[in-house]
């Protein structure tokens, strides 16, 4: 019998990743693996200089998302994963090569790292994606107030959406729930986590009776 180990919430920057995954290792008793964003030694610069630091960002988290799937691997337990190793490389990475932000032999460079590396990935069994819209994502990004993040521009949140979409209309690595949070607050209305827990609970018995 197949067992659901590695759940991955999806989505842009302010979506609620974080939030979603807390609630749902506690709800499942699922174990988390949350990026750690105050030890990240080049975000504060990167929002500050997109072009200087891009391509130091984005081998970072290349590095730590790999150290988690790698970890998530050996767990005998079910973990939630805040944002998948795919986001970085074809949401962020891409990004950032397309709006200039990244030089051509910068994101070459990476692509070849990424391709070194895709031996050892797994992709997670069920991904969540959390789908929001502009105003949803300012609204959330304003509300937890990081310093740093005040630079984040539309602009950027636009065209990351627009990678977010392109890239989950192909994604055929696994089990896949799209979830339109825009008018969804689960974390205070019941009725609204109840909802996206019915979801998961079909998708976790869809994969109980394929075996
Ligand atoms: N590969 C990446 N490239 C650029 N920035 C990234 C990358 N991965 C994460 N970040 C940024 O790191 C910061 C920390 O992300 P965090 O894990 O708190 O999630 P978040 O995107 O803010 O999501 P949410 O609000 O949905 O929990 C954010 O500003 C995020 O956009």
């Amino acid at each position: 019998m197949q067992k659901l180990k590695h759940v991955a919430v999806a989505g842009n920057i302010g979506a609620g990743k974080t939030t979603l995954a807390k609630k749902l290792s506690h709800h499942y008793g699922w174990k988390t693996e949350f990026e750690a964003v105050e030890n990240n030694p080049y975000l504060e610069d990167f929002y500050a200089d997109m072009k200087q630091w891009s391509f130091h960002l984005q081998v970072y988290f290349l590095n730590s998302r790999l150290n988690q799937v790698k970890r998530i691997r050996k767990e005998e337990h079910t973990v939630v994963q805040d944002r998948s190793i795919y986001e970085d490389c074809f949401v962020f990475a891409k990004n950032l090569y397309e709006s200039g932000n990244m030089t051509e032999r910068d994101y070459e460079n990476y692509l070849a790292l990424f391709k070194s590396m895709s031996p050892v990935i797994t992709p997670p069994d069920l991904l969540i994606y959390l789908r929001a819209d502009i105003p949803k994502l300012v609204g959330q990004i304003e509300k937890r107030g990081r310093n740093y993040e005040e630079s984040i521009r539309i602009d950027y949140l636009k065209t990351l959406n627009q990678h977010y979409e392109e890239w989950i209309k192909n994604y055929d690595l696994g089990k896949l729930i799209i979830i339109d949070v825009n008018q969804l607050d689960y974390l205070n209305n019941v009725e609204d986590f109840a909802l996206i827990v019915s979801k998961i609970d079909t998708e976790i018995n869809g994969l109980f009776s394929n075996q």
